[in-house]
């Protein structure tokens, strides 16, 4: 967790930090003539969760990528400030670009199988990550493996399942720990929800809640859902077409939507 950043202060207080953690200008990307995103600007500041949202194809899966280092953008560029000097993420080689993605920040994709290995068991998913950033202790590796099992909810005589033996929502609970095991400044989370039942859902929710808060976590985090970002966001962006139609706090564009597509989103759902 960043120093000067605890779980009391208010995206206001975030937002004195003088050093964003990531600076995001000019961002775009297409696929040919189609444009997947386009000219979006913005900053992450510490301990801040980001909510991208819009409907289907306005750009947002696009946009992550970009963001979290999958797809290099044809114009703009994204800066991470992990520690000291910001560093554009796109201009360092690739094999340094696989590191800072390995370490300083972590990506939960919607389909649990994307960012697990499904040979390996629970506890080598999970240990496997901090081997990644240098760890060789194997008590202690052990150790750490099963505190975030147990952090997610999964019990100790699973560690040696593989994660085809479980259900979706603690394949989903194990990507998250797999994650969130080697300490991210910033984490991407693509629908992380989306895919699960309902109930299984709020149960994550509510795990994700509590995590992103004990851990002051920066998030990035792609929904389509509207009261998933209202419950795990600070600040919210809307994307139509491929732009950025509306940003503000989270609740003030849910609750007083200026631009006319994000009321037609709110007014869409019946309780958010
Ligand atoms: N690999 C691709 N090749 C061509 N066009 C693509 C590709 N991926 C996305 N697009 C296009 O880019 C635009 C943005 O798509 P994107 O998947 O980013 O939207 P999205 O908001 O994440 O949608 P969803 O919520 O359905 O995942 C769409 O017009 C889509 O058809």
């Amino acid at each position: 967790m960043n120093a000067h950043v605890n779980a009391d202060m208010s995206p206001l207080d975030i937002a004195l930090d003088p050093q964003p953690l990531l600076s995001v200008a000019g961002v775009g990307r297409f696929y040919g003539e189609r444009i997947g995103c386009q000219g979006v600007s913005f900053d992450l500041w510490p301990g801040e969760v980001l909510g991208i949202v819009g409907e289907s194809g306005s750009g947002k899966s696009t946009l992550l990528r970009c963001l979290a280092g999958i797809d290099r953008p044809d114009e703009g560029e994204v800066l991470f400030r992990g520690s000291g000097e910001p560093l554009d993420i796109y201009s360092v080689a690739e094999q340094e670009r696989r590191r800072l993605m390995r370490t300083a920040w972590g990506i939960v994709h919607q389909n649990p199988r994307d960012g697990l290995r499904m040979d390996v068991s629970a506890g080598g998913n999970v240990g496997e990550r901090l081997m990644d950033r240098g760890d060789r202790h194997y008590g202690k590796i052990r150790e750490r493996a099963l505190d975030w099992l147990s952090r997610v909810e999964i019990t100790e005589d699973r560690i040696d399942d593989r994660p085809r033996q479980f259900s979706g929502g603690m394949q989903q609970r194990l990507q998250i720990a797999r994650v969130l095991v080697s300490e991210p400044k910033l984490v991407f989370m693509d629908e992380p929800t989306g895919g699960l039942d309902v109930s299984v859902q709020a149960r994550l929710l509510d795990l994700l809640r509590v995590l992103v808060r004990d851990l002051g976590l920066a998030a990035i985090i792609v929904t389509h859902d509207l009261a998933v970002a209202r419950l795990l966001t600070d600040r919210l962006m809307v994307m139509k077409d491929g732009r950025v139609v509306e940003q503000g706090l989270t609740d003030q564009v849910l609750d007083d939507p200026h631009h006319a597509y994000t009321q037609l989103l709110t007014s869409a759902v019946l309780s958010v």
